[in-house]
């Protein structure tokens, strides 16, 4: 669907790279009708906004003058969700991960099952996500080919740009919940993959999805390999190294492997188009493996905390190049929001930073150009919400930051007070932008958002330049 094009004028905060967002409180951005950036012009003064317009012979076009509380980013990415497990976010905390699985997430999974269960819980699903500021999601279905197909049904008319897998599992799972045979499970995804191609839209796009190791036999995993082989443009997602007892069981399961990540390697899903959830607890070796194949992390705190997974080494794989973006892993995660998994990665990096002080072999003072055993910077964070997790999605020219011929997947934040987030009195400076400080001020509301804010922020969510979501949403 196109909309006309469109010129914003006022702030933006845009992610550059690992250390550095710009925060540009005067831009004046051009998105075409077909919703691509046209070109953006920085320190734009009032007086100029027209001779630009005219510049770039858009003068006739719909100008929106930004609020003096408002801000465009770019729309967050959350590289990993379950959108079958939404019924039971917020229960079962007490389990850790297999347990959990057997107890709350294998019986609510089982429901979909039904189309009509998939019909009342997916809009919803999807709804939530927008609202949250998520432009591009990954989900995880059930194993269920139809109940998948409405999840794709869903996302498509919601204007999310999405990948959507149904899950791979044919052993280790309860009888009401597994799939007959390897055959079987490969033959749904191959219809689920001809299904969601032959939907009108450049934005969802199907991905293989092997549940995790266990839950897959060697032949099934082998079946899905060739698939990925034979249609390369075909993404991968799978869970790996997320809790000690599954790392030990998945050893014993695949008794040829060496490590966990040898597991996928061996059986061709180890790839640059794969996304690794968790990644909690991988050997130095793995990491090398996951570098040289050139495969992306999921980095999923708020999962990790509340299924007492452990505390991921993030700087680790950053310092070595490693693609990294973040994921609300809903229901592992209670929170539907990437605001939440901004501060769960900003907590779990100080963990990782306290914990390495008492180590001899410490590398916290070695050098300021690492993360490893560091606090994430908000730099950082705000990459890894949107940048990041577009490389780890292979999406790096299309989304993840404002810049001419990328998509306007973005977001319009508000700290209007009319908003009633976060308390800021301290933050209504009349001047809005334009004050001698803008900039710094621009960079503390960031800031702020990120630990304060909620969907009560998010005022309007664009994918490619089409308004589908937000506060001030009616449609
Ligand atoms: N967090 C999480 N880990 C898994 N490993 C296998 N399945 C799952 C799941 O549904 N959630
Ligand atoms: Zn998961």
């Amino acid at each position: 669907m196109t909309t006309s094009a469109r010129v914003y004028y006022g702030a933006i905060i845009n992610p550059v790279d690992l250390r550095h967002f710009d925060a540009l409180p005067r831009a004046l951005i051009g998105v075409t009708s077909d919703g691509e950036i046209a070109w953006l012009e920085k320190d734009v003064e009032d007086h100029q906004v027209q001779d630009l317009l005219a510049k770039h012979s858009w003068s006739d076009v719909e100008l929106f003058a930004l609020d003096k509380w408002d801000w465009l980013m770019p729309g967050f990415i959350d590289t990993h969700t379950h959108a079958c497990q939404f019924p039971n976010i917020g229960i079962g905390q007490q389990y850790q991960l297999l347990d959990w699985l057997e107890n709350v997430t294998f019986p609510t999974e089982a429901k979909f099952a039904d189309t009509a269960y998939a019909k009342q819980i997916y809009p919803s699903v999807l709804t939530r996500l927008i609202s949250n500021g998520t432009t591009t999601c990954c989900y995880y279905a059930s194993l269920h080919l139809e109940s998948t197909k409405i999840l794709a049904d869903i996302a498509h008319a919601s204007g999310q740009r999405a990948y959507i897998g149904k899950c791979n599992m044919d052993r280790e799972s309860p009888p009401t919940y597994i799939e007959s045979s390897p055959e079987q499970s490969v033959a749904d995804t191959e219809a689920l993959i001809k299904y969601i191609r032959s939907l009108p839209t450049t934005l969802v796009h199907p991905i293989i999805t092997p549940r995790f190791a266990i839950s897959c036999t060697s032949l099934l995993l082998h079946q899905l390999g060739a698939l990925a082989a034979k249609d390369p443009t075909v993404p991968i997602q799978t869970h790996i190294s997320e809790n000690l007892a599954e790392i030990a069981f998945t050893k014993s399961l695949f008794k040829d492997c060496e490590t966990y990540a040898d597991v996928y390697d061996s059986h061709g899903l180890l790839k640059h188009n794969t996304i690794l959830a968790h990644a909690v607890h991988l050997e130095p070796r793995e990491i090398e493996l996951i570098k040289t194949r050139n495969a992306g992390i999921s980095h999923c705190p708020t999962s990790n905390l509340n299924l007492s997974s452990g505390s991921v080494k993030v700087g680790e794989m950053l310092d070595k190049g490693i693609k990294v973006g973040l994921g609300t892993d809903c229901s592992g995660g209670f929170a539907a929001s990437i605001l939440t998994v901004v501060q769960h990665a900003s907590i779990m990096s100080k963990v990782v930073s306290f914990e390495a002080r008492g180590k001899v072999n410490s590398t916290a003072s070695k050098s300021d150009s690492t993360f490893a055993d560091k606090p994430l910077p908000v730099a950082t964070l705000l990459y890894l919400a949107t940048v990041g997790g577009a490389r780890v999605c292979n999406l790096q020219d299309t989304v993840g930051s404002f810049e001419v011929g990328k998509s306007f997947d973005a977001l319009r934040i508000s700290l209007n007070p009319r908003t009633k987030n976060p308390g800021i009195s301290a933050y209504e400076d009349p001047s809005g932008f334009k004050g001698a400080d803008s900039e710094k001020l621009l960079r503390e509301r960031l800031e702020k958002f990120l630990f304060c804010g909620d969907d009560r922020n998010i005022a309007e969510v664009w994918v490619a330049g089409r308004l589908i979501g937000g506060q001030n949403f009616s449609g």
